[in-house]
């Protein structure tokens, strides 16, 4: 009976969009990394002074991907797509440590949002192609989030060039929400 239950409520959820907010610092790489997983290209980007949406299939869930722009003016504006988020993807450039300050400071202020309360996060630390970039654990001591206990979260090492870690980083994300 469970079974039955179990295999209706996966073709419903299947079938619903799961809103994902993809944010971050400017130049971070958010919308090469959207690309990347909608068309596995690399593409020409310029900062994006509004937003990106696609949708994604990954593992029977349908995914709309919105990536914002992260440039300091623009990043007053991200809390107007807060509302029925179900999950953040947040990028962090792992190359730019003289920036790694405000990215965590940014990112502490949007985990205190109500309407973000619970959403499960999946930090991306981007650019490890790079050479000098951070590992994922220096970034995640750095970043101090042990203390986030009521929410899923996890932090994977990633490059929208080289794809690495994308797969992974949607395949928690996947299995998050179908939890
Ligand atoms: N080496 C390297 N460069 C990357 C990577 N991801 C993105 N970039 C480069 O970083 C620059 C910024 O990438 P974008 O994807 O436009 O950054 P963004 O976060 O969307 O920036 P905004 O739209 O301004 O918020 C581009 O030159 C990308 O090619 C990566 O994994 N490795
Ligand atoms: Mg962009």
């Amino acid at each position: 009976m469970g079974f039955v239950f179990s295999k209706i409520f996966n073709s419903l959820l299947g079938q619903k969009e799961m809103r994902i907010l993809i944010l971050g610092l400017d130049n971070s790489g958010k919308t090469t990394i959207l690309y990347k997983l909608h068309l596995n290209e690399v593409i020409q980007t310029a900062p994006t002074m509004g937003f990106n949406v696609e949708t994604l299939t990954y593992k029977n869930l349908k995914f709309q991907v919105w990536d914002l722009g992260g440039q300091n003016a623009i990043r007053l504006y991200w809390r107007s797509y807060y509302p029925n988020t179900n999950g953040i993807i947040y990028v962090i450039d792992s190359f730019d440590q003289g920036r790694l300050k405000t990215s965590k400071e940014e990112l502490m202020t949007l985990l205190q949002e109500e309407e973000l309360k619970n959403v499960p996060l999946l930090i991306l630390a981007n650019k490890q192609d790079m050479q000098g970039a951070l590992s994922e654990i220096e970034i995640c001591e750095f970043l101090k989030l042990e203390e986030e206990k009521s929410r899923n979260w996890t932090i994977v090492k990633c490059s929208a060039l080289t794809g690495l870690g994308l797969s992974e980083g949607m395949e928690w994300m996947a299995n998050t929400m179908k939890k």
